[in-house]
């Protein structure tokens, strides 16, 4: 699994590599320019546009000048806009700016026009990861003026004025993409930054996984090619008593629909029994709707799972989920209701059982610990309550962060805009009490669980756009173990 470096470990990872490898740090700039130049044209609406480059001292301003000599090469109309002296600038930007042909248009920042066409492309390489402060003077009336044209922005590595691990402090270039070199930078992935990374996407400079993970660091991204490890093998003489027995809890009385959403995900992610424990009254229509799912009004005896919270209803007393604690002293997985519990009676926290599953989204996060400036701030929280309470906390949205009780966390890499919808959640908690009653390990479940649930949502996007509803992502996700080559 890829490690998310720091951004202080970048040079240090570089300067390894290239002592490994036997190359100079004006090569790896190069094989980075390349891929970047290889992204753009892999972008049929982005060719044949005239661009604008605006590099800057470092190395993020070398990568700029390369990529300009390259598009100049392959009969891009490129202006390359310099904003440091050559003396002031580092190596590799220096040899680079050597390289640049005298029919390629160099103009300094202070002398350039502005006038940019309706529809150029504008490349961002005036700082990367060597951010140390935010922007001031010169460079930051720069990016105010990036902000205010009307072009296609593209950020080199990281939007100029983002750090690398924190929240943007001030201005940043508000990109349409961003491309990052190798691996993303953690403040890439923080809903804050939304505005300023716009679409992102890694492209590949030759550092391998291994590689980078000789580094300390214990934030990782989720992967495709990480999940298929992680599922568990069946044979095939397996029944459905291997396949776990397991129990949706919740779905007081106008509100069956959460935890049907839950039960028939947690059939399509390959449970071999699912109760949902629903109102008595309910039950007809919903045995009648859903035929594979068995309805109770009572807590079943021998489960492998259970999964609690989604439609439980808001007026519940804590001794409820108390209870469930007592009775089932497994890992569970608590989300929507019984979290919401949990963040009016705190000391529920202390009762969980060690490894149980808590999937908040934001609101029900904050409601839990307490509200938060910046995603940076709920990182943090959310990893202390997983070491403190010895949980695996599920932070949903763009880039689902998953703690885990050792202080690990991973960023999950599937999943859409278009699953913001009501029941999403309902169906995540579905799959991942799914796979925890088919016995992979509660840290497991969670990836796996996360993962195939952003892949189903990616999956119904492809037809429904907007247009996407729950039961949508639960149709979908039989494609998952398909696409992953899971038998
Ligand atoms: N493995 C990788 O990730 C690779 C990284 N490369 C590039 O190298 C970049 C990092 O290069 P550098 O370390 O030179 O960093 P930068 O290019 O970000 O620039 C650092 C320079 O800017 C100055 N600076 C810092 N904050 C400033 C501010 N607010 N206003 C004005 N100046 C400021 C610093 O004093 C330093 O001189 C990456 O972002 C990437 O683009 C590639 O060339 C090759 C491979
Ligand atoms: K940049």
């Amino acid at each position: 699994m890829r490690k998310i470096l720091a951004g202080s470990q970048i040079k240090t990872l570089d300067q390894r590599f290239i002592q490994a490898k036997g190359i100079s740090s004006l090569e790896l700039m190069e094989e980075a320019a390349c891929a970047f130049v290889d992204w753009l044209m892999e972008q049929s609406d982005l060719r044949n546009r005239p661009v604008f480059i605006f590099a800057g001292k470092g190395n993020n301003g070398g990568d700029g000048m390369a990529i300009a000599r390259l598009l100049h090469t392959i009969g891009f109309s490129v202006t390359l806009i310099a904003t440091a002296s050559k003396e002031d600038s580092s190596i590799d930007n220096q040899l680079n700016s050597e390289r640049l042909p005298d029919s390629l248009q160099v103009v300094s920042s202070d002398s350039f026009d502005w006038k940019i066409p309706v529809g150029a492309i504008v490349i961002d390489a005036l700082l990367g990861v060597g951010l140390s402060y935010p922007l001031e003077g010169r460079l930051l009336e720069i990016v105010r003026r990036i902000n205010e044209i009307s072009a296609i922005k593209i950020a080199v590595d990281i939007p100029t004025g983002l750090p690398a691990d924190t929240v943007v402090a001030g201005e940043a270039v508000r990109a349409d993409f961003t491309v990052s070199f190798q691996f993303p930078k953690l403040s890439l992935l923080f809903p804050d930054h939304a505005a300023y990374v716009g679409r992102l996407n890694f492209v590949d400079i030759g550092i391998s996984v291994d590689f980078q993970n000789q580094l300390e660091g214990s934030k990782f991204l989720l992967e495709q090619g990480d999940i298929p490890a992680l599922h568990l093998k069946k044979n095939d003489f397996i029944h459905k008593g291997d396949m776990g027995k397991v129990m949706l809890i919740g779905g007081s009385k106008g509100k069956v629909g959460a935890i049907l959403l839950a039960s028939q995900a947690a059939l399509r992610a390959g449970s071999g029994l699912v109760y949902a424990n629903i109102p008595a009254d309910e039950r007809l229509t919903c045995q009648v709707a859903f035929p594979e799912i068995m309805y109770s009004t009572e807590l079943v005896e021998d489960l492998d799972a259970i999964g609690v919270g989604p439609g439980w209803g808001t007026t519940l007393h804590p001794e409820e989920l108390s209870q469930l604690f007592q009775k089932y002293a497994f890992p569970m997985v608590l989300d929507a209701d019984a979290i919401n519990l949990m963040a009016k009676y705190p000391k529920l926290l202390h009762e969980i059982p060690a490894n149980s599953i808590l999937t908040p989204h934001l609101k029900e996060f904050e409601r839990l610990v307490g509200s938060c400036d910046n995603h940076s701030i709920r990182l943090k929280k959310a990893l202390e309550l997983a070491t403190t309470y010895q949980i695996i906390v599920v932070l949903k949205g763009a880039y689902t962060c998953i703690s885990t009780p050792d202080g690990n966390q991973y960023f999950n890499t599937t999943g859409n805009k278009y699953m913001a919808t009501a029941g999403s959640g309902d169906v995540l908690t579905g799959i991942i009490t799914s796979f925890l009653g088919q016995g992979y390990a509660p840290v497991q479940a969670a990836l796996v669980g996360v993962f195939h649930h952003g892949l189903a949502g990616d999956i119904a996007a492809k037809s429904k756009n907007r247009g996407l509803i729950a039961s949508d992502i639960i149709r979908s996700i039989p494609q998952t173990f398909i696409e992953l080559d899971i038998d």
